[in-house]
């Protein structure tokens, strides 16, 4: 599986895979400019917590890029302008946040002319990009330790390689069981209503890779788990805060019925998704445009299967409470919630 996005150095731009096409086609999108960086973190044409937050961090190489002529006060203010631009692009997964801050940081602690910040800069985001890849196959390796020969699991939205920049972190557990360690695993992906980041991107990716993977309509996940047709279940998140994982939505209803029936909840984070000093209700939960991606499923369908006049809701992520997660997995090792807050609160 390619990288979902790439900085082409020759042209200063981002290339990035149009997810919003998938599976049907694979193209790509050429952003030059950071307030397109920022629509297509909206849009989600580019989406999931680590490559939304590489893309926010090259978005901000690209305002530096065109703010590079400005004497060096006037050029943190036009920064600062597109820091706030793509920080507000989308509200949950912290790891947006995380590598905006990380860019500003950059630019607060070097006091050196604005083209020199913007090398800095540029350089940074490719440094990013990089640490994306090695932390999610760290991720792999310390996750695949929990999957044995033969197991099915369960996973819910899309957090594999087109969640991040490549090999994902819900996914790596699973690339690297099977890559690595030549175990046979079998993914159901729930089709992950409304935006189907399951049918339409874990299948895809998967398939892709010759990775042996079933779509179930969202409602089957309790019903496999009763017929004890799913081993484990790993997701991905968004961000976890003391005591709650905020995932896509649907994986709270995931893990009440894994907790039901035995099945182990594994999640997959980078330490870029923990935002362990906030609790549940320090987070904004994205709520999307409901007729677009609930009644008229982002326009796929010829009409909308919703009555017209009625009003749909539409939340983006839930939230898990600790007591129905197992294990948390990120690139230092496998640990129990309680371990998770030892280590890094
Ligand atoms: C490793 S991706 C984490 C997370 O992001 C996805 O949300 P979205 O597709 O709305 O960006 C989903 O919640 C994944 O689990």
């Amino acid at each position: 599986m390619e990288p979902s996005l790439r900085w082409i150095a020759e042209k200063n731009v981002i290339e990035m895979i149009d997810q919003t096409k998938l599976p049907g086609t694979l193209t790509y999108l050429e952003i030059s400019d950071y307030r397109s960086a920022a629509n297509s973190i909206k849009n989600m044409n580019i989406r999931g917590a680590p490559a939304i937050g590489v893309t926010a961090a090259l978005g901000m190489a690209l305002a530096a890029i065109e703010f590079q002529h400005l004497e060096v006060g006037k050029f943190k203010v036009e920064m600062e302008n597109a820091a706030r631009i793509i920080s507000k692009s989308r509200p949950t997964a912290v790891n947006l946040t995380w590598a905006v801050k990380r860019i500003q940081n950059l630019i607060e602690n070097n006091s050196t002319s604005s083209p020199d910040l913007t090398k800095l800069i540029i350089a940074e985001g490719q440094k990013m990009w990089q640490e994306d890849i090695d932390t999610n196959r760290a991720m792999g390796k310390h996750g695949a330790t929990l999957l044995i020969d033969g197991d099915t699991v369960l996973t819910h939205c899309n957090a594999g390689s087109l969640a991040t920049v490549q090999y994902g972190t819900a996914l790596a557990p699973i690339r690297w069981a099977i890559e690595e360690e030549g175990k046979k695993i079998q993914v159901i992906a729930d089709e992950t209503r409304p935006r189907l980041q399951g049918a339409r991107l874990t299948a895809w990716e998967l398939h892709q890779d010759k990775i042996p993977i079933k779509v179930e309509a969202d409602n089957n996940a309790g019903l496999m788990m009763r017929k004890g047709k799913i081993d484990k279940v790993i997701v991905g998140a968004d961000r976890i805060v003391n005591g709650v994982v905020f995932n896509k939505i649907g994986t709270f209803m995931v893990a009440m019925a894994a907790k039901y029936h035995n099945v182990p909840m594994y999640v997959v984070a980078p330490k870029s998704t923990l935002s362990l000093n906030e609790t549940e209700k320090d987070v904004i939960i994205e709520q999307r445009n409901a007729q677009y991606e609930v009644a008229e499923i982002m326009g796929k369908i010829k009409e909308p299967i919703v009555p017209e006049g009625v009003e749909c809701i539409n939340y983006a992520f839930d939230a898990t409470p600790f007591e129905l997660i197992t294990k948390i997995i990120t690139q230092d090792g496998v640990f129990s919630p309680e371990e998770l807050i030892q280590r890094y609160k």
